[in-house]
């Protein structure tokens, strides 16, 4: 038979604590409201006695929040577990969290005490705490750094007092996974009573180790794990819910154990945290990165487009992502490059599908990403090829306090023709030079140029229009060079009148 692990979130507490990230009060029933959708056991909602904000959102999201348990933290004080108390009084379920540091540093230099007064103060905290609500949960503040057997002691005597649940916390991201999972075990095999109250994990990210902590102290008993969305939290944040989730999901067959997570709502509650919080999420995240199931090496592309397991371990739909991304860059292969020309309606043939690849590597060398209209443009420029009037050469000379000079070779049905043009630019000097040799009555009626996407790398469009003998012709060319792009728009055009 599978366990259960119940999802303690703490994105609107420990989450919120980061710079920046503050929320008022709607913004935070919206997350809760999500992270009820989403499937959380409990919202650990604010720590109410901190700011009159934090109290009135407590109160609010317990009257918004149906069914998860609404969690209040508190320090070992009792002012604090009083407005706590106050604020939970309409959470259909209301958990008031409180506890003290038990670590060498924390009893020494934070709380100025020693070793036992600190088991009379959590043991005087729960007692009180558990005035007010029936389900008390203590946290051991630096228990990553407290030595097990003294941490043993207190845990034991804040279940005899009546701690329903006790929080482990790893508070500076110190242990390494097999010390944490050792630390759990320990207190598993040592408290008496330790059957009486669930062993809860809570573990910051300062060594990039939140997420092995957890899932090793899960391994070894631990049945509550506290995390947040987007592994956001104090500094380098906490263990993130999406990791958590998906390991457990993804490894079920080794580690048996279920959540109540509805995993489809990963990737939108991700998202709506990011958005409200202004806390950009890295593009490698795991789960939730804007990369985490993009393919852009061409083994790796290829690969997926044979069978997405070859390189996915999670289906990208199981956490609400509609399918994974083949990004096409330089180190993308034909693979890549012909699946993306079929899902944009191109079906070409192999000797085709070289040539726009080769058009497309010279492209990607000189652009981070190629998207949907530069593939459009590569094609139309390979079908230029087939034109009688083509680009063969342009050189142009441009500066400020210089006159724009551009040189032109043209090649009219397999001949060669030259000519040299000054012009009040260099798309004018060029188009001067192109005309030169045309020696067509042309006029450019209407010109425009647009990047496509953003960066300075980008490709430029070229729309014209051309007037030649009354008649309109519509031009278009595209380049990461814009005076390029502009004679082969001009060209296009041209291509399209009657032969002379
Ligand atoms: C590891 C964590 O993430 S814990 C949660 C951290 N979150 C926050 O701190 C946000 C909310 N905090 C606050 O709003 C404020 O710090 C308050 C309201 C709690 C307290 O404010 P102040 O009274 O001004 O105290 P201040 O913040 O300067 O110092 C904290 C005091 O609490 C004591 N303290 C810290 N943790 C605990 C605890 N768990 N139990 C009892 N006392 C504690 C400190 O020793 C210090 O006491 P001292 O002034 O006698 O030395
Ligand atoms: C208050 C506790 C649970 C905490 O946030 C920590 O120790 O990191």
């Amino acid at each position: 038979m599978s366990d259960r692990l119940y999802i303690f979130d703490t994105t609107l507490r420990d989450g919120e604590q980061v710079p920046g990230c503050q929320l008022n009060t709607v913004e935070k029933i919206e997350v809760a409201k999500a992270l009820e959708e989403l499937g959380v056991d409990v919202i650990e909602a604010g720590f109410p006695i901190s700011s009159p904000g934090d109290f009135k959102s407590v109160v609010e999201i317990s009257k918004a929040v149906t069914w998860p348990t609404i969690c209040a933290l508190t320090r070992a004080v009792e002012k604090d577990i009083d407005v706590a108390a106050e604020a939970l009084k309409y959470a259909k379920k209301g958990r008031i969290h409180t506890g003290i540091g038990t670590s060498y540093y924390h009893i020494h230099y934070k709380l100025n005490s020693n070793p036992d007064e600190i088991i009379e103060r959590a043991v005087r905290a729960v007692k009180y705490a558990k005035k007010y609500v029936e389900d008390v949960e203590f946290y051991a503040e630096d228990a990553g750094r407290t030595e097990n057997e003294y941490l043993a002691r207190v845990v034991e005597a804040v279940i005899k007092a009546g701690a329903t649940v006790v929080n482990i916390p790893d508070t500076t991201g110190y242990t390494m996974p097999h010390e944490f999972g050792e630390k759990i075990k320990y207190l598993i095999d040592n408290v008496r009573g330790v059957e009486n109250a669930i062993i809860s994990t809570h573990c910051h990210n300062d060594l990039g180790m939140a997420t092995a902590n957890t899932i090793s102290g899960i391994i070894n008993g631990a049945r509550q794990a506290e995390v947040t969305i987007n592994g956001i939290g104090e500094r380098a944040g906490n263990t993130s819910l999406e990791e958590v989730v998906m390991t457990l999901k993804s490894r079920y067959k080794v580690l048996n154990i279920d959540t109540n997570i509805n995993t489809k709502n990963i990737f939108k509650t991700s998202r709506l945290v990011s958005n409200l919080m202004n806390m950009p999420v890295q593009p490698n995240k795991a789960i939730v990165g804007r990369n985490a199931f993009a393919h852009s090496s061409g083994i790796h592309q290829d690969g997926v487009l044979k069978n997405r397991e070859n390189y996915e371990i999670i289906d990208p739909t199981e956490v609400g992502i509609n399918e994974s991304s083949i990004v096409l860059t330089a180190r993308s292969g034909r693979a890549a490059l012909k699946h993306r020309l079929e899902v944009l309606g191109y079906e070409l043939t192999k000797e085709k599908v070289d040539e726009v690849y080769e058009k497309f590597l010279e492209l990607a060398d000189k652009k981070k990403d190629i998207r949907d209209d530069d593939v459009v443009l590569l094609v139309d420029d390979t079908q230029r090829k087939e034109r009688r009037i083509k680009l063969d050469f342009l050189q142009v000379v441009t500066g400020k306090s210089l006159i724009p000079m551009a040189t032109v070779r043209l090649d009219i049905a397999g001949e060669k023709f030259d000519a040299t043009s000054s012009g009040n630019g260099p798309v004018d000097a060029a188009i001067k030079a192109v005309k030169q040799i045309l020696k067509r009555q042309v006029t450019l009626e209407e010109f425009l140029i647009q990047a496509i996407t953003k960066g300075s790398d980008d490709v430029g469009k070229v729309h014209m229009e051309l007037d030649y003998d009354g008649v309109k012709f519509f031009g278009f060319g595209a380049h990461t060079d814009i005076i390029t792009a502009s004679v082969e728009a001009f060209l296009d055009a041209v291509n399209k009148m009657p032969v002379q």
